[in-house]
Order: C-alpha cells, then structure tokens, then sequence
C-alpha cells in the first residue's frame, strides 16, 4: 500500500476513492480501522471512520489507531479527508485531528484544502465557496449536525488548533508546484503548520498535489488528491491495470437521512414518480415505526423504493429542540441500520443510503469490513461493491444532481443512466 487515507465519514471516504480510483489506483476502503493485513494488490487504503461528529477525543484516538494500522501496510504518504464544506464545530475534530497526525508524522507542513471544483467547492483567500456563495450563505449554515457559520477557513480552523494557520494563496498556487513549495517553507519558517491552501480549479490541486509529493501529511476534500496518484505513477510505484468492475441485478432499495437542499431535492423528484415513504422524527422516537415493518413496506413494492426522513431544515429543528440533537440523530441513524440490515437479509442487492452519517449507520449495521470502489454515478458519488451480491452506493448529502436516484438505481445494474 502506498497512499494511506483516513476518512472522517463514509460517504466522504467513498468520494475520495472514487478520485483516487479515477486516477488510476486500486483503492480499497476499509469499515473502520481493519484487524487484518490489507490484500498485496492495494495501492491507496482508506480506513473510513464515523468520527466526524464525535467527541474530538475519541475522533483523535481513531485516527491514530487507523494510522498506526495504514503505517503497518507500508503507506509512504498519509491523506486524512474531511468535508469539501469543511463540515465541524468550532470545538470539532478537523483541526485536533490533523495535529495529531501531524505530531505522530513529525509532520512541519500540512495543507489543509477542502476545494472540490466538479461540486463547487472552492476556496480563494482562504475562504470557502460553494458555487457561487460563501460557505455560510449556501445551506450549510442549517446543517443538523455541524452548522457552518463562518466561510473563512483560516479563522474556522484557528478555534480548532493549539497551532497557528499559515495560507498559501491562489495566486501562489497559479504559479506552479515550485512557487508553492517556496511558499511552504516560508510559512513553516513563520511558525505555521497547518496551512489552508486556495484552490479554484483542478489544475491548481493538481499542482498543490504535486508540491506535496514529499510531504509526510495532506488533510482536504477529495480534490486534494488528485494530483498524488501521479506523484506515485511517476516513480514507477503503480500498477498498470485496473481492477474489473460488473453490476448487480436484484432489488433495489433507497434509504435517504440527509437533510441537505440537494437530497431533499432528489427525494421530490423520485418519489413523483417511484413509491417513497417518509418517516417522521416522532415516528422514530416514539417507536411508532419499527426497522421490521418499513422492510416489509420496501419488499412489497414494485422498482427501487424509497424510506426517507429527509425534512425541511425548521421541520428538523422543531424535532432537535423538542428531543436533542444528538438523541434524535442517533435513533434515526440506528433505525437506518436496523433497517438496513434488514433489507439485505430479505435479498436486497442494491442498496443506495444519502447522507455522511447516514451512510455511516448503514455500513456499520451491514457488518461490513472492505469494500472496493467501482465507477462513477455522480461527482464525488462512486459505485461500491461490497460483496458478491451486494452493490452500494454512499451519497454524500450534498452531491448528485436532481436525479440521482434514478441514475444510481440503473446504473448499478450495470444499465447505461
Ligand atoms: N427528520 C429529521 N429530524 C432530525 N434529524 C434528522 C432527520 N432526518 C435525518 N436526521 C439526522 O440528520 C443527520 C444528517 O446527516 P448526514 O446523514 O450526514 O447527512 P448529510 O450528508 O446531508 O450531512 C443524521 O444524523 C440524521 O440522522
Ligand atoms: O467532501 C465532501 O463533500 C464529501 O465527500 C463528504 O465528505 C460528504 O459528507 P456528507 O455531506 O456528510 O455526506
């Protein structure tokens, strides 16, 4: 294994192996940090984590644990992915996490660059777009878990660390890798490690990538790596043939537990015209609804049915408010697995779940432990196969365009969208 990856949610670390496996590596992402050695043939490892919303403590321990795993494989260069929309709290983990890996890594320079152009992100003066808004003006800023207040990375991050933040700006970065890594060392020279890089376009990751070759660390979205694989191809590391890739027939089923604008969007346009059933907040914690008799609902029905409890942002608050944030999200997401769980049981093969968190609930409660990314549904979006009959798709909230669902469903089946 020559890239090792860390991942603070599954939907983000799927999207990571989808850019890495675009690239041409052979990615296999890992169910938390995995108790056996990785197969011989893996070139990039991704030991996804659930540890974005976690108390930093325990996001901190994981990380060193699935790092100390990735070092055990023989991993030359570390990447932890986190949020294109940066997502965590003013006390999170993004910044806590990084240090820590800094510090086990010996690690002076660290980029820190969330940018993800095919999805809008971008981030020019250290702030982060989306599209054409600031971060905090694009939805975020109501995200049930980690509001996103603040569009200024630098500042964002400054709540997080012990450290200072450096900046590489965009008009650094234009000028190529050479530049950029001048501008590194001043920075570090500066007292500042982690460094919150600007990038606009994919040749500007390209070119942070490629100053980054030798660096021990690189933390962002997946766009950050877009550049490594070649790093590695250039200096005859990686193997020339891809790894196959087929379909899977079979039932279909849609779980969505995002509430972000574009999900809620999907679900409007799919359930039009394919069976869907939301499920309500007090549906859930009052046990009105059980795992059980939403698997029965889905089997009875003809396509791919849809379970959501995808809401409206003052619909998801009102429920917050009444029973807690973290109750709430935690008996959703235990439900999805249930729920889950169930459906495969039944002889689902296809299982497509929206939402970071979400996705992460859903894995956990299939009792996977590898997966292997196929090709792309969506940017950011890839195909998964996890077993021999049972193909997954993990959608980050925020990705996809308004018919995901249908696109993912045929697609899985190894039918052209
Ligand atoms: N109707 C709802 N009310 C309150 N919380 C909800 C509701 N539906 C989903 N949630 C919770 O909101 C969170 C959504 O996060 P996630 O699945 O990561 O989606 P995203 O990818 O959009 O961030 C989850 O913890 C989920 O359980
Ligand atoms: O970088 C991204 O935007 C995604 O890869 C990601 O991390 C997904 O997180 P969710 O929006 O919580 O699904």
């Amino acid at each position: 294994m020559l890239l090792g990856c860390i991942g603070d949610d599954f939907t983000g670390s799927s999207d990571l192996g989808n850019t890495l496996t675009k690239a041409g590596m052979r990615v296999t992402q890992y169910v938390g940090v995995p108790d056996a050695p990785a197969a011989d043939d893996v070139e990039a490892g991704i030991v996804a984590l659930k540890s974005r919303s976690i108390p930093v403590a325990d996001a901190v321990a994981q990380s060193l644990a699935a790092l100390a795993w990735l070092r055990d494989q023989g991993c030359r260069q570390f990447l932890f992915k986190y949020c294109s929309t940066f997502d965590s709290l003013p006390t999170g983990n993004i910044g806590p996490v990084a240090e820590a890996l800094a510090d086990a890594l010996d690690a002076r320079q660290v980029l820190v660059c969330p940018a993800f152009p095919a999805t809008g992100r971008s981030v020019y003066q250290g702030h982060l777009f989306v599209a054409d808004r600031l971060l905090s003006e694009s939805g975020m800023q109501t995200h049930p878990l980690t509001p996103m207040t603040d569009p200024d990375i630098r500042r964002w991050l400054g709540h997080q660390i012990t450290g200072t933040v450096g900046h590489i700006p965009a008009q650094v970065v234009m000028q190529g890798a050479d530049i950029t890594r001048i501008r590194m060392l001043a920075e570090d020279a500066a007292g500042h490690r982690l460094l919150v890089a600007d990038a606009i376009t994919d040749d500007d990751l390209v070119t942070l990538g490629r100053a980054a070759a030798d660096l021990p660390l690189i933390t962002g979205g997946s766009g950050i790596a877009m550049g490594l694989p070649e790093n590695f191809r250039a200096s005859g590391l990686l193997s020339a043939t891809p790894s196959g890739w087929t379909g899977q027939a079979g039932p279909a089923v849609i779980l969505s537990g995002s509430c972000s604008d574009a999900t809620r969007a999907q679900v409007a346009r799919y359930a039009d015209h394919n069976a869907a059933r939301e499920v309500t907040a007090d549906q859930v914690m009052s046990g009105a609804i059980t795992a059980q008799a939403l698997a029965d609902w889905a089997l009875g029905q003809g396509g791919a049915p849809l379970i959501y409890t995808s809401a409206d942002p003052a619909v998801v608050a009102d429920a917050q408010a009444r029973c807690g944030r973290e109750v709430v999200a935690t008996r959703i997401e235990a439900l999805f697995a249930d729920l889950a769980r169930a459906l495969v049981d039944a002889g689902v093969t296809r299982l497509i779940s929206a939402g970071g968190e979400t996705s992460g609930a859903v894995v956990g409660g299939l009792g996977l432990s590898a997966l292997q990314i196929g090709p792309e549904i969506a940017p950011g979006v890839p195909m998964i196969r996890a077993s021999d009959r049972l193909v997954l798709a993990l959608k980050s909230g925020n990705f996809g365009g308004p018919d995901f669902f249908a696109r993912a469903v045929a697609m899985m089946e190894g039918a052209d969208a």
